[in-house]
């Protein structure tokens, strides 16, 4: 069996070790050439593929490790009879993380509490879901939209416009969709950019078209009071610079880049190809991932709740790294080019990153009342009290 696949997708070697060959190529220069021989074909979210794509190939089955799947070209690869999957929820913790960093980190700037905000999820599934979870564990209060979960019965959601009315701080969480009564192609239209409330907190790491970026640079000229967390762009990999200065934070489609998220999308694949070749999945991640190197810290009695969460959060991922590396880059790139080189480099070699239910609380040594908010928010493993 020939398996072709991005090169970024960790751990494939273990995996697929008795699956047969195995090419790995740079995810956007696979095309229909390097897929020519293979049967098997494994993406990460830069590989477009369509039935077009596939024609003629012996290519059966199309796994992605990533979340999303607004890549693929879902009811073309279904007509044509190549199996298809995804991997579900993966990196939504990653996702959490990244957005709870930049709660703190916009709270720091603005010199506002993030606890006492209104905070608006627009998609409920994996990462919404969870995220709206987390932020109840913190006593957060939150607001959620899902008119798809709505129309199956889902209660205690609301309009997006009402949403938008109420709510201090909006994340995105919904899939790009282009067709159907709720595509999120430019969801976040001029008009709904225009209304939003005085000193909204706007944050978007679901896809960059998710978000109409010129409507938004031109919103952004006239409301200072914004302010605006993008990991995700609408030029992909190009980032218009423009924009990017008028962002509080412009990260390089990293939020979901834990190493855990990455290898727990690998093992779906995995396990989805194995179902499909009908084939026992004999390996596992225990048995294959490194061992996590867990941190371990104590909490002073005393220590007031908020700064402990803030010191948790921040060990666990802090968004300002990857704010400064994508600035630096684009300040540096002498051209276009350079520029999408840049973004795809800064992914690539992107720095171990760890999720945070590895690290390990010593609650000997802690309030336990704050070491349980954190356990139950997901802050952190473990320990005794
Ligand atoms: N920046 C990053 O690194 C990452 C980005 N993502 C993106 O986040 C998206 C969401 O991920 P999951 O929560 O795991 O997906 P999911 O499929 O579990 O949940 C998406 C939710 O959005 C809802 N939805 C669909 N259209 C909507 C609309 N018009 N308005 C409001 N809600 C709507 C769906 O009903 C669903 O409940 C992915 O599709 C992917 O594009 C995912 C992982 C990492
Ligand atoms: O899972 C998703 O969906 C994502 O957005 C991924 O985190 C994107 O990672 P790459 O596939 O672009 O490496």
């Amino acid at each position: 069996m020939h398996i072709v696949a991005d090169e970024n997708i960790p751990l494939l070697d273990e995996f697929l070790a008795d699956f047969g060959r195995l090419t790995r190529l740079p995810g956007r220069l696979i095309d229909h050439t390097s897929v020519s021989d293979a049967d098997v074909l494994l993406v990460r979210s830069v590989t477009k593929v369509s039935a077009a794509m596939l024609a003629g190939t012996p290519v059966r089955f199309v796994g992605t490790c990533t979340i999303g799947t607004d890549h693929l070209d879902l009811p073309g690869l279904a007509a044509a009879g190549v199996e298809v999957a995804s991997a579900p929820g993966c990196n939504a913790r990653g996702v959490v993380e990244y957005v709870l960093s930049c709660l703190l980190t916009l709270s720091e700037r603005s010199a506002t509490a993030w606890q006492n905000k209104m905070v608006g999820i627009v998609g409920v599934g994996e990462v919404g879901g969870r995220l709206a979870t987390t932020l109840d564990a913190l006593g957060i209060e939150t607001l959620l939209c899902d008119p798809p979960r709505a129309e199956r019965g889902a209660e205690g959601l609301v309009e997006l416009d009402e949403l938008i009315s109420r709510c201090d701080v909006i994340s995105c969480h919904v899939p790009l969709t282009t067709d159907g009564k709720h595509a999120t192609h430019h969801l976040f239209n001029e008009k709904r950019l225009r209304v939003l409330r005085p000193g909204t907190w706007l944050i978007n790491s679901s896809r960059g078209p998710v978000i109409d970026n010129t409507a938004l640079k031109t919103v952004l000229a006239q409301r200072a009071d914004l302010l605006v967390a993008l990991d995700v762009w609408e030029t992909e990999p190009l980032v218009d610079p423009k924009l990017a200065a008028r962002c509080a934070l412009a990260t390089p489609h990293i939020a979901g880049y834990s190493l855990d998220g990455k290898l727990r999308g690998t093992a779906q694949i995995y396990q989805a190809l194995c179902r499909f070749l009908d084939s026992p999945a004999t390996l596992t991640l225990e048995q294959l991932a490194p061992r996590t190197g867990a941190g371990e810290w104590a909490m002073e009695a005393g220590t007031p709740a908020d700064w402990l969460l803030s010191k948790a959060l921040r060990q666990v991922y802090d968004v300002r790294d990857d704010d400064a590396r994508l600035r630096a880059m684009l300040a540096a790139a002498p051209s276009e080019q350079a520029s999408r080189e840049g973004f795809d480099r800064l992914r690539k070699d992107y720095p171990l990153r760890r999720e945070c239910n590895l690290l390990r609380i010593n609650t000997a040594a802690s309030e336990p009342q704050v070491a349980r908010r954190l356990i139950a928010a997901g802050f952190v493993s473990g320990g005794e009290f």
